[in-house]
């Protein structure tokens, strides 16, 4: 998660607003004096920093303010709206076009996270259904030929790249052309990199971006520089068209509130924020979404646009069986296969409002992702009247779980596992299907936000829309789960219990109360019923 600190430190100022007996201007400027202390420990620039400070004073005029005006939430407000425009470059971003050819190329100092940040794009881009490639043209660093190739091969994502051929511009050429030629719709050139700025550097850019004539060319500057990011950022700019800029390395860096804002005062476009080393650790990056996500609001938005990515209509029967209380293996194996298809699930949980972001620290992708290997080894062996059963088959007649164990290369213990955990999500989707959906508590101008993907925005909500939104899914969310959400440690622990305990051999002894991976079903239930809606 992003700026933790800051926005620990922010929240912690509003809060204490609440417990003043008198909201005067006193109470006004120590407020005032405490955020502008955490933005500047987190290199923000201090004339940014000023002028947000009388911003906000201009907004909140305590003598202009009506006696029984809820004078806390008005400053709470005018904040949000401040810390969005310190990191609002107010321009648009760059949007590939469906069915074209887009070219990406990368440029930026050598370190940055050019290679990294062009698999994570990739993958980015493949997740979401494009065509896409990449094209190594680093020929100065000896590895990044290597790094590109693992990750993309990892990420199954085809590449193009020499050990032998040294020009880094005919192998940007030659890549763009071979990838143009098969059709590929979004084709990603990672360049090399020079430690500083330099002709040498800024001469391969040109020849490259002449040779291959990108649509989009993305500067990927290392975040941890803070304030320094700004004349990093018009260097570049005033050398080579950069359209977009990803801002690196701001996994809970505290120069990462400089770094965003100073890119921001050069009304830089910034596309995404890279947040780790692994190839998910990538963010769109929208203002609102930023600090709603950093003051531990959530990121609707962010959730809306992944679920939306994740081509439901391929889960039509699900929905129509969700609905009606029924919930066969087959169902259960689609929804592994979305979570699958949705990232980390701690980065799809820190988009949810309402779970502080601490909690979901450390929580590890590649345990669950491999014991998900394994449950989907072990649908895959099993034959169509199993997979489409409500799983009572195997109760009747256990030698067939030892079929599908050999089959899956599994164990006997690991399939009894999986099928005592659909039963118990089985039994969550008999209470919730038909008339006692989740969705019952849901007010109608909520439904009539979540009209359209459009309509449903929480990025344009302000923070009270948002805490009413954040209270409407509490409600669709059973209390247990909605208490260990509340109850910081809660969170993790159920996050570890659905992960560690889905090939777990103890796994289930843990899922009392909470209902274990149920409750993720009705997470996920939530998700897919939202999007039901939307259609
Ligand atoms: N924590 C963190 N590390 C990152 C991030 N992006 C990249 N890195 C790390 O930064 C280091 C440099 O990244 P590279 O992708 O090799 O950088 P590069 O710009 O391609 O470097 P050159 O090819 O030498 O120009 C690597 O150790 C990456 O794992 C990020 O968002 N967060």
């Amino acid at each position: 998660m992003v700026l933790n600190e800051l926005g620990n430190k922010i929240n912690n100022v509003l809060q204490s607003l609440s417990k003043e007996p008198v909201i005067d201007k006193r109470v006004l400027d120590a407020m005032l004096k405490d955020i502008s202390a955490a933005l500047l420990s987190s290199d923000v620039n201090v004339k940014l920093v000023l002028k947000l400070r009388e911003n906000i004073k201009k907004t909140v005029d305590l003598d202009k303010l009506a006696a029984g005006i809820n004078k806390n939430k008005i400053i709470q407000n005018a904040v949000f709206d401040e810390l969005c425009k310190l990191v609002d470059p107010g321009v648009e971003v760059w949007q590939p076009k469906k069915k074209k050819q887009n070219v990406i190329m990368t440029v930026g100092l050598q370190g940055s996270g050019k290679t990294t940040s062009c698999t994570k794009l990739a993958s980015y881009f493949h997740r979401r259904g494009w065509k896409t490639a990449l094209v190594c043209a680093d020929t100065f660093r000896a590895g990044a030929f290597d790094q590109l190739k693992q990750n993309a091969a990892k990420a199954h994502i085809p590449y193009y790249g020499s050990y032998e051929e040294s020009d880094p511009v005919q192998i940007a050429t030659e890549g763009v052309a071979k990838f143009k030629e098969k059709n590929f719709e979004i084709i990603i050139v990672d360049t090399s990199g020079r430690h500083k700025q330099e002709s040498q550097l800024f001469d391969e850019m040109k020849q490259i971006y002449d040779n291959v004539n990108p649509d989009n060319v993305i500067f990927v500057l290392d975040g941890t520089i803070g304030q320094a990011a700004e004349l990093q950022a018009q260097a570049f700019k005033e050398s080579i068209d950069v359209g977009s800029i990803i801002l690196t390395k701001m996994d809970g860096h505290a120069k990462g509130g400089g770094a965003i804002s100073a890119v921001a005062a050069t009304k830089s476009p910034i596309l995404f924020i890279g947040t780790g080393e692994h190839i998910h650790d990538l963010e769109k990056f929208s203002s609102r979404s930023f600090i709603s996500k950093m003051l531990g609001m959530g990121d609707l938005s962010g959730l809306v646009e992944t679920v939306q990515t994740l081509q439901l209509e391929d889960s039509q029967d699900l929905m129509k069986n969700i609905s009606q209380g029924v919930f066969t293996l087959k169902d259960m194996r689609d929804q592994f296969e979305m979570i699958n298809k949705m990232g980390p699930l701690n980065k799809i949980a820190g988009m949810l409002p309402g779970i502080p972001p601490e909690v979901l620290q450390g929580l590890g992708e590649e345990d669950g992702k491999n014991h998900m290997k394994q449950f989907m080894c072990i649908f895959d062996s099993m034959n169509e009247q199993e997979l489409y059963s409500d799983g009572k088959i195997f109760e009747k007649e256990p030698t067939r779980i030892v079929r599908v164990a050999r089959g899956s290369g599994t164990n006997k213990l690991m399939v009894e596992s999986m099928l005592s955990k659909h039963k118990a999500f089985g039994q969550i989707v008999k209470k919730m299907g038909g008339n006692k959906g989740l969705l019952k508590g849901l007010s109608p101008d909520l439904m009539n936000s979540m009209g359209g993907m459009g309509g449903m925005d929480p990025s344009n909500m302000s923070p009270s829309q948002l805490a009413r939104m954040q209270q409407q899914m509490s409600k669709m969310m059973p209390p247990q789960m909605m208490q260990s959400l509340n109850s910081g440690g809660g969170i993790q622990q159920m996050m570890k219990q659905f992960m560690g305990g889905m090939g777990g051999m103890g796994g289930m002894g843990d899922m009392g109360g909470m209902g274990g991976m149920g409750d993720m079903g009705a997470m996920q239930d939530m998700f897919s019923k939202m999007m039901g809606r939307n259609r």
